[in-house]
């Protein structure tokens, strides 16, 4: 191809020196051609005067990772080889109309860096041995080969492929379509190649403006997120890796979820959903994080329900507690209860965080994780610690700052007569800014500002009603608890005393000894 033709052009010796093996190779016997061929090729790696470098699309021991180099070549390649390339495979771009061009397996593109030409191929290699796999695609080994002349080299090594990487990633950012991923099943993972995460088009339409919080911790919030993401040089030079972990809590409909498409809107990052109940054990949990791209928010929602991480401590504690209960218990129930635990997922309070702390820092920078949980003080303060969970987020009732956010968003207006009393009703009431939302989204047509702010108003009002009826309940209850409570007492004592001056009688008639 290409290259060949190049060879020929270094002049008449390498061509003619081909033409000569080639024929001479026909009349030699076997077991001389495997040792003319082992020189011959010595003499042309000798002559040869390109130096090639390959770049596979796999790399890792155990947990095989796509490798990025590999992913921005191909990104740099399909832009440069559109033009040139004579075979090209073609994607359609789900739900876009554009179509991306990729060079096809071997066939080559040339590039000019600096005055010098390069050669790029894409390889496919099968494998050498026939056998039946459910994954086909998994003995594939793709890789792009870079040939460049020898007196190149190190300007090739040096700058050119530093080049290539940093158009192809420019490139991959500029036509990015940012992606919500699930985690797969372990069962569907099959083998390497495929991914171990679905992913949709993300496209939620919270932002920060669109968050009703308190103004201060809003802008403080924002501002810690854009400060993280600029600051690869800082987690450098402080030896740290470039993460940083959030915990959101609050009760149910408080915007934790929505803070976090916020969050993912504003730092342009995708979002990796990580459903804890469905990985297996430590390992799998590994392999999951390992293959997550930077740029990028890792989210554990109800970290407290995923799993039992909170309690695997006071489980063992009470295990020990109640000493070998397992052996006092039949057959059929240990058996039951072991199917049980075997059908449970095994990741562990430890195994989460050392994949935070440990694998998560060698696998790249830039990547967020995010935990919520409606019960903050369930969850195992190991879990929670600064360092891991840098910052602590408390999501809270709608306080009149949020409503104002509301207002503003869902009936575009910034005051109004009634939103005195409105910030009166909220600061003695709690009512979750999911419900404020709720009040204030028009039910029809002709519901204009004032309808749904008089809404909000009776939702509130009947909010502090039930609230202050509960607590009357409430302190109902207890009261009739203290009462219960000091009668029973008071019989106590009286039975106590009838005792006592019935001993005191006794003794006084029959003596100590006799008495029981
Ligand atoms: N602070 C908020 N700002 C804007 N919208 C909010 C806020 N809180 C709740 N909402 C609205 O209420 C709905 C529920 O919010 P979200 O799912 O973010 O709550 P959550 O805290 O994640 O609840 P859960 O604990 O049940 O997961 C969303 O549709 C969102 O639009
Ligand atoms: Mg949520």
């Amino acid at each position: 191809m290409a290259i060949m033709g190049e060879m020929l052009n270094l002049g008449s010796a390498m061509g003619t020196l081909m033409l000569v093996y080639t024929l001479f190779k026909q009349f030699l016997p076997p077991h001389l051609q495997l040792y003319f061929e082992k020189y011959f090729n010595k003499i042309v790696r000798f002559m040869y005067p390109y130096v090639e470098i390959t770049f596979d699309e796999f790399i890792g021991g155990e947990y095989m990772k796509r490798s990025e180099a590999y992913s921005a070549i191909k990104t740099y390649l399909s832009d440069k080889s559109s033009a040139s390339a004579k075979r090209l495979k073609a994607n359609v771009v789900k739900d876009s109309q554009s179509v991306v061009l990729t060079m096809d397996y071997n066939e080559e593109v040339t590039d000019e860096f600096e005055g010098v030409k390069v050669w790029w191929s894409a390889n496919k290699t099968l494998p050498s041995t026939q056998r039946i796999a459910w994954f086909p695609d998994d003995d594939e080994k793709r890789s792009y080969t870079l040939t460049v002349h020898k007196r190149n080299r190190e300007l090739i090594t040096q700058s050119y492929i530093s080049h290539v990487l940093v158009e192809g990633k420019a490139i991959a950012t500029k036509n990015r379509r940012r992606k919500l991923y699930s985690n797969n099943p372990s069962e569907n993972w099959g083998g390497y190649r495929s991914s171990k995460w679905s992913n949709v088009a993300f496209e939620h339409p919270a932002t920060f403006d669109t968050l009703a919080m308190d103004a201060n911790m809003k802008e403080e919030i924002k501002n810690d997120l854009i400060k993280f993401s600029t600051a690869k040089d800082y987690y450098a030079r402080i030896g740290k890796a470039w993460k940083r972990g959030y915990l959101l809590y609050g009760p149910p409909g408080t915007g934790k979820s929505s803070m976090i498409a916020a969050m993912a809107n504003l730092l342009d990052y995708d979002v990796y959903d990580l459903e804890l109940t469905a990985v297996k054990e430590n390992a799998e949990l590994r392999r999951l994080l390992l293959d997550t791209s930077n740029k990028s928010i890792v989210v554990i929602e109800d970290i407290d329900c995923s799993l039992d991480l909170t309690g695997q401590r006071e489980k063992k504690k009470n295990r020990e507690k109640d000493g070998n209960d397992d052996e006092q218990s039949d057959p059929i129930t240990k058996k039951i209860k072991e199917d049980h635990e075997k059908k449970e997922s095994k990741v562990t309070l430890s195994g989460l965080l050392n994949c935070i702390d440990g694998l998560w820092s060698s696998c790249g920078g830039e990547r967020i994780i995010v935990f919520t949980t409606n019960y903050v003080e369930k969850l195992d303060p190991a879990l929670i610690r600064r360092g891991r969970m840098d910052k602590h987020i408390e999501l809270s009732y709608c306080c009149f700052d949020a409503f104002k956010v509301f207002a503003k968003n869902y009936l575009e207006i910034d005051s109004h007569s009634l939103f005195a009393e409105i910030e009166t009703l909220l600061g003695e009431t709690k009512m979750t800014p999911a419900d404020v939302a709720e009040n204030l989204m028009p039910k029809s047509d002709y519901d204009g500002v004032e309808t749904c702010l008089k809404r909000l108003i009776e939702a509130l009002k009947e909010a502090k009603k039930k609230a202050e009826d509960e607590a009357g309940l409430m302190a109902e209850k207890e009261e009739e608890k203290q009462r219960q409570k000091s009668g029973k007492e008071g019989k106590d004592q009286c039975v106590k005393e009838v005792r006592e001056n019935g001993v005191a009688e006794e003794v006084k008639e029959n003596g100590v000894s006799d008495i029981h």
